[in-house]
Formats: structure tokens, C-alpha cells, sequence
């Protein structure tokens, strides 16, 4: 089962991601995320920090995708493993929406083209919300601050996500970002559990 996590900068993915870990040690979860999970994932990275061309950054993080399905969501998911990412193609169609807006016509239509016929949808998404002045005042924290850190992006992006929930209910989960971190890790644990039990339970019917 594919698990995802998404939310703009600053609404406490990787708080979750890390603690999801332990909290489900005996599902033996694989964690992972995007960017970051192959070499590509550097040159990403590179991208973010040099402020390339942003059809070039897209292509990047698109790339990125492709060697994590390869080296790891794939292998992982054969052998019917739990997979946690934190990030995925979401982050793509929301935050490249932003960034490609005005040098692409539908950049949308655009990225979901890319995608089409070869990447795996997530089974769940956890989206974290967060008001944008709090996700910002959290990040304004770092000693370096990324280009999607600022409040016209995240605002935009924010309502992308919410766009994308409206179209697929059915695969998100939407959990309040501002509640104390180990109340949200308990909400969104169970739930995995519990959606992953099902799965397993439903497979065994089959048999
Ligand atoms: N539920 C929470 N309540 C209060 N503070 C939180 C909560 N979750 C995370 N934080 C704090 O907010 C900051 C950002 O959290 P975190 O790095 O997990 O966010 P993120 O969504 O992964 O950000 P990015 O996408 O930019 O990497 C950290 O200082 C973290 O300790
Ligand atoms: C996967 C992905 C990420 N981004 C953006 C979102 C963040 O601002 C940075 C770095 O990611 P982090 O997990 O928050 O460190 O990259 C993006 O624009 N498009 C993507 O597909």
C-alpha cells in the first residue's frame, strides 16, 4: 500500500514522516520521500538552490519520480509492502502549477501528461493544512529560506491541494497541521493501520 504525505512547507510533514516510523515498527514500513530518495534528488536540490529554469526544475523533480518508482515505491510495493512518502506526484501538480503558470498554457494538463501511464497513485494521502502565516512562521525559523517559501506561493499551492481533494476525496485524508505533533501522529497512524489491515484482509478473501 502506497501512503503519501503532502502539505505546503512548513505544515509538519517531516515531523510526521519521521515518527510514523516507529510508531508503525511492526508494519515494517519502507519511509521514503521526494525529492531526495536517488542522486537525482541532488540535482533537484541544485535546482531549488540556483533558481533554474523553471520547465528544466519540473523536468528535474519529474525525473526524480521516475528513479524513486524504479529503485524503490516499485521493488517495495511488489513484495507488498507498506510505503510512506513524503511527497509525491501531489507535490508536482501543485507547486509546478505555480511555478509554471504563464510559460506553459495549462500547466496542469501539462504535468498530469508527463505522469500519464507509468506512475502509481498513492491508495492514501495524509495532507496536512495549515494556515499559510503559521507553515511560514514555522520555516522562518531556517537559516536558509527555498523560492516556494513565500506567501504568494504557499497560498497558491495550498489551494491547488484543495483542488485536488475535490476532485478524489475518496484518497485523502485532510488532518488539522496545527494540533500538537503526537496527537496528529496517533490520528494519522491508525488510520494507515487500519486502512492497511483492510487491504491485507481483502487480499486473503481473494485467496
Ligand atoms: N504539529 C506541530 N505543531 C507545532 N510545530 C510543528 C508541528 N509540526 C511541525 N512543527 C514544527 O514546524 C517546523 C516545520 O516542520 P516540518 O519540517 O516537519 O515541516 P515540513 O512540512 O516537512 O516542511 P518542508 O516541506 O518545508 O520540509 C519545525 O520546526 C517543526 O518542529
Ligand atoms: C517533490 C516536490 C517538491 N517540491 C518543492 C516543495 C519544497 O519547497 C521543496 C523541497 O521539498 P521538501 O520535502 O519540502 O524539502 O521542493 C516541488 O516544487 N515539486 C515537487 O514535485
Amino acid at each position: 500500500m502506497l501512503v503519501t504525505i503532502e502539505g505546503i512547507d512548513g505544515s509538519g510533514k517531516s515531523t510526521l514522516h519521521k515518527t510514523l516510523g516507529p510508531y508503525l515498527a511492526d508494519l515494517d514500513p519502507v519511509i521514503t520521500c521526494e525529492p531526495g530518495s536517488t542522486w537525482i534528488g541532488e540535482a533537484v536540490r541544485r535546482a531549488i538552490r540556483e533558481h533554474a529554469d523553471p520547465i528544466a526544475e519540473a523536468l528535474l523533480f519529474v525525473a526524480d519520480h521516475a528513479a524513486h518508482l524504479r529503485e524503490v515505491i516499485r521493488p517495495a510495493l511488489s513484495e507488498d509492502r507498506l510505503v510512506i512518502s513524503d511527497r509525491y506526484i501531489d507535490s508536482r501538480l501543485v507547486y509546478q502549477q505555480v511555478t509554471l503558470d504563464g510559460i506553459i498554457p495549462d500547466p496542469l494538463t501539462w504535468l498530469r501528461a508527463v505522469h500519464h501511464g507509468w506512475t502509481i497513485m498513492p491508495d492514501l494521502t495524509i495532507l496536512l493544512a495549515v494556515p499559510v502565516p503559521v507553515a511560514l512562521e514555522r520555516t522562518g525559523k531556517r537559516e536558509s529560506g527555498e523560492h516556494f517559501e513565500q506567501e504568494s506561493v504557499l497560498t497558491k499551492v495550498q489551494e491547488y491541494y484543495m483542488e485536488l481533494v475535490e476532485e478524489d476525496t475518496a484518497r485523502f485524508l485532510i488532518l488539522d497541521g496545527t494540533l500538537p505533533p503526537e496527537h496528529i501522529l496517533r490520528v494519522a497512524g491508525e488510520v494507515i493501520r487500519f486502512r492497511y489491515d483492510e487491504m491485507n484482509r481483502k487480499k486473503k478473501k481473494k485467496y
